[in-house]
């Protein structure tokens, strides 16, 4: 597939502190933060004219889902924008908690892991065609994903040590303070003795096209770090869209089906040389650097003989490169402004170098959450990419991440985000999914988007017409946005 539609799903924690008294729960929070969006769309589950979704499950974690992107850039920026428009909701409430009197600060988290332990996700949504054989695709993409963290993972802190999966330690330090590269790789429980239900916490398999289930289906990689770094994150899909295409094209790629996965995630998580070796199904033994390795070569000769299929494919195969030869060097000058754990790993070893301390210092592990923290100005990460110390996607100055939280993408995105903005200006109540949008009341309209790629379609430009008809000659209703 040349053209492909991504999407990028956020879960955020989120945390209220106060120097004095009792602080908000995460959920109290999280419903808090929720409250105007609730007051505006009578849900606290919506689209926003830029394309996206915007909502609050059970639980405390606020989810933002891009809208559908077909280039990396504007994957990226939607990205960003995600937590640009949460960011505003937590300045909000942090507002709304002082006026109150209640105070405190709030924090969202742009991470994977909570202080309880607990494990939230960033999802990677890609659209394959429906031909493509999914269990070949699953198969030679999950030894990939399990090796991915390598260029993409975000970094973690272990004050002690890595932790133990089943009878297995992953150090020869074990209860040492240590580093690991991803955040994600500690969580992916799998029941390795069901040949099943193996793929499943790294890919969710469950069938969820949203647009044509004969033509499309929805790629759902569960398994992935949410990353800071607008460098990381286009390196993360960009590496994964070629693999995906290379596998589409049906080339003959070696099997290098593993053992147990997840213990093999652990394994590679907690060894930053990248030679521990995994076990794999045929018995023998690769690192992680090995199958990268491996699989960057095969990449690069299917672009050679194939060309590049968009303008980033060499930014792309360049960083991957360099970033695995750092990781062969044990030297990770070369990345350290555009890989998330390489620009957390050199703060956090800069702060303790001169301090004469270790990574089990608990400023460590605050420094270490206090990355992801998307407040500007505030989060570590943000103030590194303000002063030039964090790359950004080469071309780009954050302007389109501003752009993008009212601008929708040129995908389906844009027929959802103008109809979304035109109800809410004619004060109609709409419900909409990623494929339909319906005008609710008396007489009942729907448009259906079942192409992720269609910027034009009669039926919703005959809706929008109407809607921007009923705005100008304006509505008694409150202005009433839309929900699920
Ligand atoms: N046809 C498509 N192919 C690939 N991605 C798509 C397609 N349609 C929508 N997307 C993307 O998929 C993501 C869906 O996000 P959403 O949070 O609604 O996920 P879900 O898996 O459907 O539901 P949930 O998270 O509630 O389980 C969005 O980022 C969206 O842009
Ligand atoms: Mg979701």
């Amino acid at each position: 597939m040349d053209r492909r539609i991504m999407g990028l799903e956020t879960e955020f924690g989120i945390v209220h502190t106060v120097p004095t008294g009792a602080a908000l729960s995460p959920d109290d929070t999280a419903r808090r933060l929720f409250r105007p969006i609730v007051e505006w769309g009578r849900s606290s589950n919506v689209f926003l004219p830029n394309g996206a979704r915007l909502y609050l499950d059970v639980g405390s974690h606020p989810e933002y889902a891009t809208a559908e992107c077909a280039t990396l850039e504007d994957t990226v920026a939607h990205d960003r924008a995600g937590e640009l428009i949460v960011d505003d909701m937590r300045g909000q409430l942090e507002a709304k908690l002082a006026e109150e009197g209640t105070g405190g600060s709030v924090y969202l988290f742009k991470n994977n892991v909570d202080s309880a332990g607990n494990s939230f996700g960033s999802h990677e949504n890609y659209m394959i065609a429906r031909s493509t054989r999914f269990a070949r695709l699953v198969a030679h993409l999950i030894p990939f994903l399990v090796t991915r963290q390598l260029i993409a993972g975000a970094g973690r802190v272990h004050p002690q040590g890595p932790v133990a999966f089943g009878q297995r330690s992953f150090s020869q330090n074990a209860g040492q303070p240590s580093y690991s590269f991803s955040q994600r790789a500690d969580h992916i429980w799998e029941d390795s003795s069901s040949s099943t239900t193996r793929a499943r916490p790294l890919i969710n398999t469950r069938d969820e096209p949203h647009g044509d289930a004969e033509r499309f289906r929805r790629l759902h990689v569960i398994v992935g770090d949410s990353t800071m770094s607008t460098t990381t994150t286009a390196l993360r899909l960009g590496a994964t869209d070629l693999m995906l295409r290379m596998i589409e094209a049906g080339n003959a790629l070696i099997d290098r089906t593993l053992k147990d996965p997840a213990l093999a995630l652990r394994q590679i998580s907690h060894d930053l040389t990248g030679t521990v070796p995994v076990e794999l199904a045929d018995g023998t033994q690769r690192s992680a650097l090995d199958l990268q390795r491996e699989y960057l070569e095969t990449v690069t000769r299917f672009v050679q003989a194939n060309g590049a299929h968009h303008d980033r494919v060499d930014w792309v195969l360049d960083l991957w490169a360099r970033t695995l030869d750092a990781v062969q060097r044990r030297d990770f000058t070369g990345i350290d402004t555009e890989i998330d754990w390489a620009i957390k790993k050199k703060l956090l070893d800069s702060w303790v170098a001169r301090n004469g301390s270790d990574y089990a210092a608990p400023r460590v592990a605050q420094m270490d959450l206090a990355f992801h923290d998307v407040a500007p100005g505030r989060g570590l990460f943000r103030m590194l990419e303000e002063r030039g110390m964090a790359a950004r996607l080469p071309g780009t100055d954050g302007s389109e991440a501003q752009t993008a939280v009212t601008t929708p993408p040129e995908t389906r995105a844009k027929l959802r985000g103008a109809l979304v903005k035109a109800a809410i200006d004619a004060g109609k109540h709409t419900t909409i999914d990623w494929v339909n949008v319906k005008i609710n009341g008396a007489t009942q309209r729907i448009v259906t988007l079942r192409d992720p790629f269609l910027t034009h379609d009669d039926d919703a430009a005959a809706m929008l017409a109407i809607l921007r008809r009923e705005a100008v000659r304006g509505s008694e209703q409150p202005p009433a946005p839309p929900i699920i």
